[in-house]
């Protein structure tokens, strides 16, 4: 009989997992095994939702965001009924291995499906870029490309009212979003929960530049270092300067996929397939120094965020001598 794969995205949704979903299909057909799609996330795992996925089923799909597949954050899954009740679904459908797309929590029920005896692969999916063991995750280009869009958006109207525009982007607990959009976008300041920040500073300095003449100002937080909301309340009550707090919100995870997510989504799609042939579990793929990886998850999981402080250092040169 042929070899049957699994596949399910968890978590967020983000632009790319399509991609990565067509790949996987288009690399197991090629190899001679056939894919079962399943329905949102360890959720319809959990309650049989699967469903075989073809070729055709995948036509045009690179260029979509979200997920064919559907999403979920499924709390069953975390408990080892809900973990059985997932392997007796693996089991009746004959599902040999397991694709899941998605953030460091999917990669957690990734480990236990692998340490149930279900070999399985992770692809990293997830705007926030908060897994280590890769310099990328899938969607984060596009988060980052879309936040950029929307600051030039809001950068014309706050500089018309000569207001300081505060906007705060996702990312959960990772900064990286607000970092990489701040230096793309040209942002005045960042405020990101890996650095220490100073209200009163950016405040004096926001003042400073505009007896200067220059009246523009946006602010970056990411929500992981508090809310931008606050942020300018502020700013209004302290340093009178008239800011307004912009929430960007799900418009980060919506919309066509860049051409870099498309293009990591193939490549890691296909790894993953070729592990799975192997027989290879336990392990999510990345990218890292333009190359694809695959690594051990437990390792993978394990390793701590590092902070790209010679970004953060770029971005703070051009900060203090914006005038
Ligand atoms: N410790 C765990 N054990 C088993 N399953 C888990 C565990 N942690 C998370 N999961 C599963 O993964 C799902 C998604 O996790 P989470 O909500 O953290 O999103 P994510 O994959 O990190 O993606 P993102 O952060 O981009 O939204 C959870 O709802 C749950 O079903
Ligand atoms: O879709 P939900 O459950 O509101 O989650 C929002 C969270 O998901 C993410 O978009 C992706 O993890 C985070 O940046 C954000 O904090
Ligand atoms: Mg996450």
């Amino acid at each position: 009989m042929k070899k049957r794969i699994g596949i399910l995205t968890s978590g967020g949704d983000t632009p790319g997992m399509n991609a990565g979903i067509r790949s996987v299909v288009m690399a197991a057909d090629a190899a001679g095994f056939s894919v079962m799609g399943i329905t949102k996330g360890y959720a319809g795992l959990i309650e049989g939702r699967v469903d075989r996925i073809k070729t055709e089923d995948v036509a045009g799909i690179v260029e979509k965001g979200g997920t064919i597949l559907k999403t979920a954050r499924c709390e069953e899954f975390k408990t080892q009924e809900g973990q059985q009740k997932a392997l007796q679904v693996i089991k009746a459908f004959d599902i040999s291995g397991v694709v899941v797309i998605g953030g460091d929590g999917s990669f957690q029920g990734a480990k236990v499906l692998s340490h149930l005896g279900v070999p399985t692969i992770g692809i990293p999916g997830t705007i926030d870029n908060d897994l280590a063991y890769t310099d990328f995750t899938i969607g984060f280009d596009t988060a980052v490309n879309g936040v950029v869009g929307e600051m030039s958006r809001i950068r014309d109207t706050m500089n018309s009212h000569e207001r300081v525009g505060v906007i705060e982007v996702m990312g959960n607990k990772c900064g990286d979003i607000a970092l990489y959009a701040g230096i793309a976008g040209g942002a005045e300041h960042i405020i990101i929960p890996e650095v220490e920040f100073d209200i009163d500073y950016i405040c004096d300095k926001i003042i400073g530049n505009r007896i200067k003449g220059n009246m523009t100002s946006i602010v970056l937080i990411a929500e992981g270092a508090g809310k931008g909301e606050a942020v300018a309340n502020y700013m209004r009550a302290k340093a009178k300067l008239d800011a307004k707090a912009i929430v960007l919100g799900y418009i980060q995870r919506g919309g066509t996929p860049s051409a870099a997510d498309r293009l990591r989504a193939t490549s890691m799609g296909m790894r993953a397939v070729q592990l799975l042939e192997k027989g290879i579990g336990n392990r999510v793929v990345g990218i890292r120094d333009n190359k694809i990886i695959d690594e051990d998850i437990d390792e993978a999981l394990s390793k701590e965020l590092i902070f790209r402080k010679d970004l953060y250092d770029e971005f703070k040169i051009m900060s203090e001598n914006m005038q």
